[in-house]
């Protein structure tokens, strides 16, 4: 098993890195669609449902696939012999970071759900600033993963 993984490593992390892309263009463009979806749709119009068709077929098609793609290439990597030392911090802030990222993903779903049953609380404000939550996280998991300042 290890030796596959440790065959297989630059596939991994071609995988990997390509499932985050995935994930990450879900996570920039679902909470834009939302702060649209609050500020500009009336509840029950067919423009309402237009938007709900998109949210619900960018979290299925794209953004759900490609988290659990990044998590599985991700582990994969993990448990490649060699590859994650920890003792460094660098692991630990990248684990921190990528758990708030699909905590975030989590909460991006429950915000769909609210739209759905016409039960949205949020502000388009409030979605404005939540999607600066995966940018700031990007920049924690790239600068740890590596400049590894720490
Ligand atoms: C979901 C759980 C994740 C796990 C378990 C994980 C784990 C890892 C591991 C162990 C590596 C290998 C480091 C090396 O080869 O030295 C890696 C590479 C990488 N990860 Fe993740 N990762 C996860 C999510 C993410 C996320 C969400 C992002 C970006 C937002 C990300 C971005 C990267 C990048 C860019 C690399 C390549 C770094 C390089 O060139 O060496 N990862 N990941």
């Amino acid at each position: 098993m290890y030796d596959f993984l440790f065959w297989f490593y630059p596939w991994t992390k071609s995988l990997h890195v390509i499932s985050v892309i995935a994930w990450m263009a879900g996570l920039f463009y679902l909470p834009r669609l939302y702060v649209y979806h609050t500020e500009q749709v009336e509840a029950g119009s067919g423009t309402d449902e237009m938007f709900q068709t998109m949210e619900r077929r960018l979290l299925r098609a794209i953004m759900n696939p490609a988290m659990i793609a990044t998590w599985v290439f991700g582990l994969m990597l993990v448990f490649t012999p060699g590859i994650v030392d920890w003792s460094a911090v660098w692991p630990w802030t990248k684990a921190a970071a990528v758990l708030v990222m699909t905590w975030f993903h989590h909460w991006l779903g429950y915000r769909r759900k609210d739209f759905v049953s016409g039960a949205n609380s949020r502000t388009g404000r409030t979605f404005r600033m939540m999607n600066e939550v995966p940018t700031l996280l990007l920049i924690v998991i790239v600068v740890s993963v590596i400049a590894r300042p720490f």
